[in-house]
């Protein structure tokens, strides 16, 4: 078997990944020196995040049909095991005797010759399991796992989720709508552009994406939202990208600078700023016109930053690096603040494959920690009257309500304040005064964000 067999070079990588490597890392790396048509790219790439994803049920696969328990197997064949597994249960376009077949050299190939029998005979007994028999209307993907009746047991291994974050929609949106979001999680995320207004309009962009082949629709309610749709190939190359037409940013993020309203001439610190997707959209709401300071404590984040600001040619951007939690020099200074804050993610599952194993009930404590610090601190940096946006990516109470609870309940100067009044986020606010995105509900990005406004009083 070549180097440049695709499902080779899938178990290399998966064997990086159950080292501890990142997913998108390790799968990078491993695609920059490989020689591979796209096709092949597509489905290493495919093979990879899709065994990580499915990882919980994959493994509980192997407990069912494997003499021992998928965590005692050797690693090397677990991972063989999951590549085969998955294109067997989620790669319709793959024949399953291909499936088997490629699996059981990879097996030889790689050191486990002497288990090529065990991991055929294990494949061959999943398709028994769940083969179409004449007769029957649909083959019973869920009988090879015998679910149990707990919700959380039953969604988690049936999805592909850790129990605590099962619970913890559950506890939100109940049974029906958990599953909901389990399957939206799984599926391939898709692709919004921002359309840049000081260098184009979004007319121009869907005719230049139109003579290029290039299917796109416009978002609603968003005035500057372009949805992909299908494959559109390597975002470089699409018309308008050198020329800074647009930026790549899902709906939910591009609601957070609306929330923020930004206007000409204002001065804004956008304090955890890195990549600058925000930053951008703030310095165009603003026409270019007023300052935006751009604050992060990691360097290698905020040169994509400049790059970004360059590539859309915006002046008004001066970058700040270090600690926002300790910035004197702003105190009482901003029209505006946004507080993007780093978060466990859980609103954006479907783009890292491997952050819904990676992230704990610990680090989400850990992150709120360090949520409810910035919070507390940059606060001060918004003179009286002025406008904070805290915003998140992620779905859990710890990092949003309790974070934006606990500081109000000791800044009574602060209130809740509602979205712009011609804002289309309007209809997205809830009781509490706070927006919510569930993907499910709204086909974008999970997203929390609140409008604080700090009174004149102190
Ligand atoms: C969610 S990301 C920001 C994304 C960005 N707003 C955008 O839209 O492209 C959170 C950022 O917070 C930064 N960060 C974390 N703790 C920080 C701190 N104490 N001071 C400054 N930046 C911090 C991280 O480096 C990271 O770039």
């Amino acid at each position: 078997m070549s180097k440049q067999n695709p499902r080779q070079l899938a178990f290399l990588t998966l064997r990086d990944v159950h080292r501890g490597a990142f997913a998108d890392v390790a799968l990078d790396r491993i695609l920059r020196q490989a020689d591979l048509s796209d096709a092949d790219r597509g489905l290493m790439t495919e093979l990879v995040y899709g065994s990580v994803r499915r990882q919980r049920t994959l493994d509980a696969l192997i407990d069912r049909l494997g003499k021992k328990p998928a965590s005692k197997q050797a690693p090397d064949l677990r991972a063989i095991l999951h590549l085969g597994l998955y294109q067997l249960r989620y790669e319709e376009r793959i024949p399953p005797s291909a499936a088997v077949n490629t699996t059981v050299e990879l097996a030889k190939e790689n050191g486990l010759a002497g288990l090529s029998g065990f991991v055929n005979g294990l494949l061959r007994q999943y398709i028994r399991l769940t083969v179409k028999n004449e007769g029957e209307s649909e083959i019973s993907q869920q009988n090879p796992l015998q679910l149990s009746k707990d919700p959380v047991e039953r969604l988690g291994i049936l999805h592909s989720y850790p129990d605590w974050i099962v619970q913890l929609w559950l506890e939100q949106l109940g049974e029906e709508e958990t599953e909901l979001l389990c399957e939206w999680m799984n599926q391939p995320p898709s692709i919004d552009l921002r359309i840049n207004p000081l260098q184009t309009s979004i007319a121009q962009v869907e005719a230049a994406m139109l003579k290029a082949d290039i299917l796109v629709r416009r978002v609603p309610h968003l005035p500057q939202a372009l949805r992909l749709i299908g494959s559109s190939g390597a975002i470089q190359n699409l018309p308008g990208f050198q020329e800074g037409w647009w930026t790549v940013q899902d709906s939910s993020a591009q609601m957070v600078t609306h929330l923020l309203d930004p206007q000409p001439g204002e001065i804004v610190i956008d304090a955890c700023a890195a990549p600058g997707g925000k930053t951008t959209h703030i310095v165009e709401l603003m026409q270019d016109k007023g300052k935006v300071w751009a604050c992060d404590r990691t360097s290698s984040r905020l040169k994509k930053l400049k790059q970004n600001a360059q590539r859309l040619s915006l002046k008004s951007i001066e970058i700040c690096t270090g600690d926002s939690c300790n910035l004197p020099q702003f105190i009482n200074l901003a029209d505006r603040v946004l507080l993007d804050v780093p978060c466990s993610g859980l609103g954006t599952l479907h783009r890292h494959a491997d952050a819904r194993w990676r992230q704990t009930p610990e680090t989400v404590r850990q992150l709120s920690t360090l949520q409810t610090e910035l919070l507390n601190k940059t606060s001060a940096y918004v003179k009286p009257g002025g406008i904070l946006v805290y915003s998140t990516c992620t779905l859990h109470p710890l990092e949003n309500e309790s974070v934006v609870e606990a500081f109000l309940s000791h800044r009574p100067s602060w209130q809740i304040e509602p979205p712009p009044s011609n804002s289309p986020l309007m209809d997205l606010r809830l009781p509490a005064g706070w927006i919510k995105v569930w993907p499910h509900r709204h086909q974008m990005d999970g997203f929390f964000m609140v409008r604080l406004k700090r009174g004149t009083g102190d």
